[in-house]
C-alpha cells in the first residue's frame, strides 16, 4: 500500500488535566470520504481542528503524506462549520472573492486589476457549481438556512483545497434541504478530488455520504474520573451507499449514549 495521505500514530489529546482523545490511530488515502461519529463532546471536532492545524496533538503523531501535520491552517485545508461563518457586510460574490484574497500571501488580503478579476471570475464559476449564480449581489441575510451554507461551501471550495472539512454542516437545516446539500457534496468531492473529513450527529447520513465512517468512544471509563480517558476511534467502517444490515448492527452495538440524543431524520 502506498505512504497514506493522512497518518495518525498513537494520537493523544488534552486539554489540562481532561484527556479528550488517546490512542488514535489511522491511515487514510487521498480521495475518501470519512464521516466521523461519536457522542457530544468525545473530540471529533478536536480531531478535524488537528487536521485543520488549529490544534496540535499532546502525543503521538499526525501525518500529512509522511510529515508532520503543519501546525497552522494552509490552503490545503479547507473547512465549514455548522454555523454559517461568512461575512454579514459582503455580497455573495464579495465573501467568496474575498475568500480567495485571504488565500494569497499579501498581509491586507485585498486583490487588484487581473488578479481580482481572475478571482472574480472563479468565484461566480464556485457559485454557480454551488447553486447559487442567482444570487451573486445578495448580502448572507438575504439567504436563507441552507443557501449561506452553500455560500461557506464555496467560501472553502474557491480555494483549491485538497481536504475538506466540514464538522456538522447540515445540523441546522432541515431534512428536505439536507437531501440536497448531500447531492452538492458528493458532486463537489467527486468534481474536486477532495478528501472529506465530516462530523455528523445523524449515523444515517454518516453511512450514506461517507466511504468510510469512524465511530469515536471512550474503550475505559472511570465512573470517578471521567476525563481520565480519552476517546479512540472504536469503529472503522468501510460505507457507502446505505448498507442497511450494517447499519441496524452498528446501531445495535454502539452504547446508546454514543450519539446525541436529538433525533433528526435523513431523507437519503
Ligand atoms: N480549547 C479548549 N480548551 C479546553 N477544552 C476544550 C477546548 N476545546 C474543546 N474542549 C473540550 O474538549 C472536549 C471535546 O470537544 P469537541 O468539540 O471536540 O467534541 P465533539 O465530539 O465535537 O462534540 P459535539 O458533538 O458536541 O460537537 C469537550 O469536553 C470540550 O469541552
Amino acid at each position: 500500500m502506498s505512504q497514506p495521505f493522512i497518518e495518525a500514530r498513537n494520537v493523544g489529546k488534552q486539554y489540562g488535566q481532561d484527556i479528550i482523545l488517546e490512542r488514535v490511530n489511522i491511515q487514510v488515502q487521498e480521495g475518501e470520504f470519512v464521516t466521523l461519529v461519536g457522542a457530544s463532546g468525545c473530540g471529533k471536532s478536536t480531531f478535524l481542528k488537528m487536521i485543520l492545524g488549529t490544534e496540535q496533538a499532546s502525543s503521538g503523531e499526525l501525518l500529512l503524506n509522511g510529515q508532520a501535520m503543519p501546525n497552522e491552517p494552509g490552503p490545503d485545508r479547507g473547512i465549514v462549520f455548522q454555523q454559517y461563518s461568512v461575512f454579514p457586510h459582503m455580497t455573495v460574490l464579495e465573501n467568496v472573492v474575498a475568500a480567495k484574497g485571504f488565500q494569497k500571501a499579501s498581509l491586507s488580503g485585498y486583490l487588484f486589476g487581473k488578479e481580482k478579476q481572475q478571482a472574480k471570475d472563479e468565484a461566480t464559476e464556485v457559485l454557480t457549481q454551488v447553486g447559487l449564480s442567482h444570487a451573486l449581489n445578495r448580502y448572507p441575510h438575504e439567504l436563507s438556512g441552507g443557501m449561506k451554507q452553500r455560500l461557506a461551501i464555496a467560501q472553502a471550495v474557491i480555494c483549491k483545497p485538497r481536504i475538506l472539512l466540514l464538522d456538522e454542516p447540515f445540523g441546522a437545516l432541515d431534512p428536505g434541504i439536507r437531501a440536497d446539500m448531500h447531492r452538492l457534496i458528493l458532486d463537489l468531492w467527486k468534481k474536486h478530488k477532495l478528501t472529506i473529513f465530516m462530523v455528523t450527529h445523524d449515523l444515517k447520513e454518516g453511512f450514506y455520504l461517507g466511504t468510510r465512517l469512524w465511530v469515536f468512544d471512550k474503550l475505559r471509563h472511570d465512573p470517578h474520573a471521567p476525563n481520565a480517558y480519552g476517546a479512540s476511534i472504536t469503529y472503522d467502517l468501510p460505507v457507502g451507499e446505505t448498507q442497511d444490515s450494517l447499519y441496524q448492527e452498528i446501531t445495535d452495538q454502539i452504547r446508546p449514549d454514543s450519539m446525541a440524543t436529538e433525533q433528526t431524520e435523513t431523507v437519503l
